[in-house]
């Protein structure tokens, strides 16, 4: 079949690795049951996946469907710092994305791929709004776990009380979740947080959260069951987790990273079964010099094999660029690897890892579950202040280094030490692995054919095919007439300025 025929859906991607990365995983697995996905982001980050991975023009075939890219520009210089401030590119983005998202829905009409339903990420959620201008559905792709999702909804609505200024320390009972206490309720909620643009981000997307039809989840029912059961009586919720497994295009190759990864897996080949630690906080978490120099000897000290990304900061980040201590990779030796990014799917899934130092973002944490790995909950803000507490106390497979940044404590080198004896070595050890081991086999089986997260995904694919004939049957015409009502709306409801038609590009299909 050619990828005309093929329902098309365009997802659109806040320029994050931790958005991106599930957002892109989403694509693939809707391409795997035969829909056209376009996949775009800013040109910003565009350039840098074009440059880390195998990204061109063509479109790739993933399963039964296809993929392909269209990036868009933010309307900034190349070098413009302020897309390190979200206060001011959070509405640049909109600014741009509603004219230019229209146009390029407009111009993938002209070239014989009218989009059906756009599918946005959260931080972005202008996306629905272009999408009810323009009589198209769309959907929302929640990319933390169901109990951040539940504990932001009952914030924004202010069902429960949380910490504030007069009442810091209370501990948060939510519907079918464990006690939070007040440093593991989302840090984003303190009164005293130092990302309040990170909080307002969040409830822009509550704001409209009533305009996607469907909210889709990077998580799995058997691993949220009370929690995803009691929030889908109030919300449109489809887990459809976890998303970076596809068994029906296990090998895609089609991926988002920003960085080219360092080839890890040649040296994991060389280390014992269950001998390394894996070390890794994400892709904007970044820690101070002296918390890095006592990891870094509580690795030297535990005589632990370990793998340890250490990401260089983003150049208008503000941060300083870290160091390692005075001769720690001469002392380490063979024992150690230190590297910028890592191909962290390959390292979970690498036989000689025993555990993941992590930082708890909601991807690294559904990823080391996936792949049966027990934890050392190193949180730092945001939901992974909750994703540890979860990991440690509700899905028991790891133990906890920290409590968040916001304890403002120096983890010393002792503590690293200890936690990452307890965490490879010993009963405790051994508990956390069967237990992920367990995780890892209820995940597989929720992705599976008919597994729970597979027929909420292909629910999914099927109801975004009925309104795709419910878009066509609207505008009375054929699928090319079609388009051109959509042009009409764009243009009544003055959100694009729309150009001349452009010659139909032709696509080729590469394998
Ligand atoms: O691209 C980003 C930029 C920023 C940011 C930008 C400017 C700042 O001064 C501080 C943070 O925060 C981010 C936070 C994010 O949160 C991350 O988002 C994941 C998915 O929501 C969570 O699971 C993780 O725990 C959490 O770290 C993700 C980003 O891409 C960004
Ligand atoms: O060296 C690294 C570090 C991270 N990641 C990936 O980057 C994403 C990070 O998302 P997460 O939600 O864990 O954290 P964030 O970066 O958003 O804080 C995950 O998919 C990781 O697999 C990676 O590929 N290599």
């Amino acid at each position: 079949m050619g990828s005309e025929a093929l329902v098309h859906v365009l997802l659109v991607s806040f320029p994050g690795q931790g958005h991106v990365n599930p957002l892109l995983r989403l694509g693939k697995r809707l391409a795997s049951k035969g829909l056209l996905v376009t996949f775009t982001t800013p040109e910003s980050i565009g350039k840098a996946m074009r440059k880390a991975s195998n990204i061109g023009e063509e479109l790739s075939p993933v399963g039964d469907g296809f993929i392909r890219f269209e990036f868009f520009e933010d309307g900034w210089d190349e070098d413009e710092i302020r897309r390190q401030d979200l206060d001011q590119y959070l509405p640049q983005l909109e600014k741009v994305g509603k004219v230019l998202i229209p146009e390029m829905i407009r111009r993938n009409g002209e070239q014989g791929r009218p989009v059906s339903c756009l599918i946005n990420n959260p931080f972005i959620p202008w996306v629905s709004d272009v999408a009810d201008s323009l009589g198209l559905p769309s959907a929302m792709l929640w990319v933390q776990s169901c109990a951040c999702f539940t504990a932001y909804y009952h914030y924004y609505h202010g069902l429960v009380p949380f910490p504030s200024e007069t009442a810091m320390e209370i501990d948060v009972q939510l519907p079918c979740m464990p006690l939070l206490k007040h440093d593991e309720t989302p840090s984003f909620l303190y009164p005293t947080t130092p990302y309040p643009f990170l909080r307002r981000a969040i409830m822009g997307q509550y704001k409209n959260l009533d305009k996607p039809f469907c909210i889709l989840m990077d998580t799995f029912q058997e691993l949220e069951h009370e929690n995803i059961e009691y929030m889908s009586k109030i919300s449109p919720i489809k887990t459809v987790g976890p998303l970076f497994k596809n068994p029906k295009a296990p090998n895609a190759a089609v991926k988002g990273d920003f960085m080219k990864a360092d080839d890890c897996v040649g040296w994991l080949d060389s280390k014992p079964a269950s001998s390394v630690v894996y070390v890794s906080f994400g892709s904007v978490v970044y820690l101070k010099q002296d918390q890095w120099d006592e990891i870094a000897f509580g690795l030297l000290n535990s005589g632990v094999n370990f793998l340890w990304v250490m990401k260089p900061p983003h150049k208008d980040s503000g941060y300083e660029v870290l160091r390692l201590p005075e001769g720690f990779l001469e002392k380490a030796g063979d024992k150690g690897k230190v590297v910028q990014w890592s191909p962290q799917e390959q390292v979970l899934a690498h036989p000689s890892v025993a555990c993941f130092v992590t930082h708890c973002g909601w991807n690294s944490t559904m990823e080391a579950l996936t792949s049966g790995m027990p934890v050392v909950a190193f949180p730092q803000w945001g939901d992974q202040v909750t994703d540890a507490k979860y990991l440690v106390d509700v899905f028991k497979v790891g133990v906890r280094m920290c409590r968040g940044e916001a304890e403002n404590k120096l983890i010393t080198r002792d503590v690293v030490e200890q936690c990452l004896r307890e965490a490879t070595c010993g009963p405790k050890a051994e508990e956390m692995k069967q237990n992920a081991m367990k995780w890892s086999a209820a995940a597989e089986a929720a992705v599976a054919e008919g597994g729970s997260s597979d027929r909420n995904i292909q629910a999914f694919v099927d109801e975004v095919k009925r309104r795709s004939l419910e878009v066509l049957a609207a505008s009375g015409k054929s699928a090319a007439n079609g388009v051109a009502d959509l042009t009409d709306k764009v243009a009544a409801n003055g959100v694009a300025e729309l150009g001349e038609p452009k010659v139909n590009g032709e696509l080729k299909v590469v394998s």
